[in-house]
């Protein structure tokens, strides 16, 4: 059955809360992106980020993951404070993310882009290598079974050697989950995954994203602004405008709060709910 059309992939979220962001406040300059956001995604949740453009849901991503310090607030990454932390430790503890704007390494191919995710992983040291090479070798073996398994899993496997630029967006969109899946992260972040995508590209990333919660021991947060999505893989959401909370619960519940649906009214037809069927 189609994702995008079927029943919710949604299940029941188990455990305390991967992460759990306390009245998180962020400026720029006169510009206020955050005004006191706080919220738990728990551990094996998928957890939508949605709101009007502008209303601060890639702020919030990137205070998540250390890209901005907040300015008041803090974040906690399974019962951890992290407040503060850079974004390679927080990447060390265990959360990768995807970008609203393609991160790619052009003139490379896909598998090493992908290969580039495992680095984390990776105890570089020429010393070592020198003189250990054996189990360096064993080291890049290891790491190229996991990235083989994840290319058979995102079904890269006919693109495998082209470069990355020259395979189409939808593709390169999945290669970036890919890498980010390399990492083989607790807490998965996408911002818009599915930009610029057509339906049956939709569909393929929502069973990717569904199948590596369950498969990955994962929880999710994802930025996503086609609600026929976010109704079919977020089991929450949390809807941002101008910065400051406006709901959250069960994606239909929280769309159709009469909050919610003047905020996306103030901004016109197509940035918000009327999206539903996009
Ligand atoms: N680095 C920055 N410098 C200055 N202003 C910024 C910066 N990043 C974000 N902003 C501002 O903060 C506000 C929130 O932006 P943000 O990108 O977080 O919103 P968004 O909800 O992700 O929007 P979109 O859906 O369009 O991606 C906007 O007014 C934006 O112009």
């Amino acid at each position: 059955m189609p994702v995008l059309t079927g029943a919710s992939g949604a299940q029941a979220a188990v455990g305390g809360p991967a992460l759990r962001c306390t009245d998180i406040q962020r400026s720029f300059g006169g510009v206020q992106a955050l005004k006191g956001v706080s919220f738990d995604l728990q551990q094996g949740e998928i957890f939508g980020l949605v709101g009007p453009n502008g209303s601060g849901k890639t702020t919030m991503v990137n205070v998540a993951t250390g890209f901005y310090p907040p300015n008041q607030g803090r974040v906690a990454l399974f019962g951890e404070d992290i407040t503060g932390w850079s974004p390679h430790r927080i990447a060390r503890h265990g959360v990768a993310r995807t970008f609203q704007n393609l991160a790619l390494f052009k003139g490379m191919s896909v598998l090493d882009n992908i290969l580039v995710g495992r680095h984390i992983h990776m105890r570089p040291s020429a010393l070592a290598t020198l003189f250990y090479w054996v189990a360096a070798v064993r080291e890049e073996v290891a790491h190229r079974r996991v990235v083989e398994e994840i290319i058979d899993f995102m079904q890269l496997q006919d693109i495998r050697y082209e470069p990355v630029e020259i395979v189409p967006l939808g593709m390169q969109k999945r290669v970036e989950l890919a890498r980010a899946l390399a990492a083989e992260p607790r807490l998965l972040i996408l911002d818009e995954p599915m930009a610029g995508m057509n339906q049956e590209e939709k569909e393929y990333i929502a069973r990717f994203v569904l199948d590596a919660r369950v498969e990955r021991d994962l929880s999710v947060l994802v930025i996503e602004h086609h609600m026929d999505v976010v109704t079919a893989i977020c089991d929450r959401v949390l809807v941002l405008s101008e910065g400051a909370p406006l709901a959250q619960g069960k994606p239909r519940e929280a769309m159709a709060d009469p909050a919610v649906v003047a905020a996306y009214l103030g901004q016109g037809a197509t940035a918000g709910p009327a999206r539903a069927s996009a």
